[in-house]
C-alpha cells in the first residue's frame, strides 16, 4: 500500500529493510536548534492549532469527548477505547512534560476541537543506549474530517515540536502496518465476565461449550493464593524500581524508568492503574510487581451494554513467584474489581502465561515503531519490554 507521508520521512523503509550497509540507530542526525522551523505548519484555512491544557477540567472533557466519539475502534466496528478523563490527564502530564505537545485543531468558527495528537517525554533504551524520546499518543482525526489529510501536517507539527525541546527520536504503537515495525504483536485476551462477552459480542461461544459450561470454565477464586500478595503503597517505590529495572534491562527497547517514573506510573491510581507485589512474609524482600491499566470501550449498538471494563496487563516482573502463578493473582483481582476482560500482548515474557491461564488470542495485531532511528532486525515481541497506553 502506497505510504506516501511516511516515504518522506526518517523511518526504516520497506526497501532499507535488512540493508547491512544502512547503520544501526539515528536516522537524521540533530538540526541545530536555530535551523528547527520555528512557526507552526501550515493547517486547511478553516482550522488552527490549540495547546490543549489538560490542567484544565474544561479542556480535558473536550479531548475525552473527541477521543470517546472518534477514536479507535476494534476491526469490526463494535467497540471504540473510552479513555477517562483521570486516565488522559494520568497519561498526558508526566514527570517532565510539555504542554506544548498536547496539540489541538479547532474549527475556526465554532471552536470546536475536531483532532488531537499528543507526545510525553520517556527516557528509552535501544539496545543498552538510553535516549530521551517522545512517546506519541492518541491520535485522532473527528470521523467527518477524515482523509482531508489532517493527520500528516499533526504528525509534523508534534514532531517539529518535539525538536524544538532537542529530541530527534520516538516511539509509537498502530493497529495498522506502516514503514516499518519494530516488532509485531499478538494481542490475547482471558475472559472474566464471560456470559456478557458472548452477550455483547466480543466473544463467541465455543463449539460443544454451554453457556453454564463456559462460565464454570472461566471461574476464578475469590481470593489471591500467594503469601504476600498486596496492593503496592509508596513505601515499595524504591524496592520496585530496583526489582523493575532489573527486570527490564533484559530485552533489547524497554523504558528507563526512575523512582519518580515509577511513582507516577506504577503507584495505584484508582480506576487508572492498578498494581500489586508479593512481600516476602519471611524476608519481607519484595520478590515479584504486577500491574495492569483501565481502559473500558464503549460498546457500539447493544441494547444491554454500553461499557466493556477492560484491563490491560502493563508491566509485570517474577523473581520467585512463578509468572502464571503471579498472573492468575492479578486475574483474581481483576475479576474482584468486576473487569469483564483481561488483555496482554504477547512482549516480555508473557506467552509463557497466556495459554496456561486460558487467554485466547485476539483478532489483530499490535505493531510497534520507532522514529528515525533504525533497527536492521525486527525484534521477536519476546525482546520487547515497552508497553504503551
Ligand atoms: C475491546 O475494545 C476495543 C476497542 C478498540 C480497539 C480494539 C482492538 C485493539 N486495537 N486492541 C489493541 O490495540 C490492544 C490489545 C491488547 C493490548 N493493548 C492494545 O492496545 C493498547 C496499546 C496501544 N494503544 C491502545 C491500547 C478493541
Amino acid at each position: 500500500k502506497k505510504h506516501k507521508f511516511w516515504e518522506t520521512q526518517p523511518v526504516g523503509q520497506y526497501k532499507d529493510v535488512g540493508d547491512p550497509s544502512l547503520p544501526e540507530g539515528p536516522i537524521k542526525p540533530p538540526t541545530p536548534l536555530s535551523k528547527v522551523k520555528q512557526e507552526p505548519y501550515n493547517l486547511p484555512n478553516a482550522y488552527e492549532w490549540t495547546t490543549c491544557d489538560m490542567d484544565s477540567e474544561e479542556t480535558c472533557d473536550e479531548v475525552y469527548v473527541l477521543l470517546k466519539n472518534n477514536y479507535v475502534e476494534d476491526d469490526e466496528n463494535m467497540f471504540r477505547f473510552n479513555y477517562s478523563k483521570k486516565f488522559l490527564s494520568w497519561a498526558l502530564r508526566v514527570p517532565g512534560y510539555y504542554r506544548s505537545w498536547h496539540i489541538g485543531v479547532r474549527a475556526k468558527t465554532s471552536k470546536k476541537l475536531v483532532a488531537f495528537i499528543s507526545g510525553v517525554p520517556a527516557r528509552i533504551t535501544v539496545s543498552k543506549d538510553v535516549m530521551k524520546m517522545a512517546e506519541i499518543n492518541f491520535l485522532c482525526v473527528h470521523k467527518k474530517l477524515r482523509s482531508k489529510r489532517l493527520a500528516p501536517v499533526m504528525i509534523k507539527e508534534i514532531t517539529r515540536r518535539v525538536h524544538l525541546e532537542n529530541i530527534w527520536q520516538a516511539a509509537y504503537t498502530a493497529g495498522i502496518v506502516l514503514p516499518t515495525p519494530i516488532t509485531s504483536c499478538q494481542y490475547w485476551h482471558r475472559s472474566l465476565n464471560p456470559k456478557k462477552l458472548i452477550d455483547v459480542g466480543f466473544s463467541r461461544l465455543g463449539a460443544r461449550m454451554t453457556m453454564s459450561r463456559t462460565i464454570k470454565l472461566y471461574k476464578l477464586p475469590n481470593s489471591t493464593v500467594t503469601p504476600g500478595f498486596r496492593k503496592m503503597e509508596l513505601r515499595d517505590v524504591p524496592a520496585v524500581t530496583r526489582l523493575l529495572r532489573n527486570y527490564l534491562n533484559q530485552f533489547v527497547v524497554a523504558p528507563d524508568f526512575d523512582e519518580n517514573d515509577v511513582e507516577h506510573w506504577l503507584l495505584p491510581n484508582e480506576n487508572v492503574v492498578d498494581s500489586f507485589l508479593v512481600e516476602s512474609p519471611k524476608t519481607h524482600e519484595v520478590t515479584d510487581f504486577c500491574s495492569f491499566y483501565t481502559l473500558p470501550s464503549s460498546i457500539l449498538g447493544n441494547q444491554n451494554h454500553s461499557i466493556l471494563k477492560v484491563a490491560y496487563s502493563y508491566y509485570n516482573v517474577s523473581t520467585k513467584t512463578p509468572l502464571a502463578r503471579l498472573m492468575n493473582d492479578v486475574l483474581i483481582m481483576a475479576k474482584q474489581k468486576d473487569f469483564d476482560v483481561f488483555n496482554a500482548l504477547d512482549v516480555m515474557h508473557n506467552e509463557n502465561f497466556l495459554k496456561e491461564l486460558k487467554f485466547g488470542p485476539g483478532d489483530g495485531q499490535l505493531h510497534y515503531y520507532l522514529y528515525n532511528y533504525r533497527i536492521h532486525n525486527a525484534l521477536k515481541p519476546s525482546e520487547l519490554g515497552l508497553v504503551l497506553l
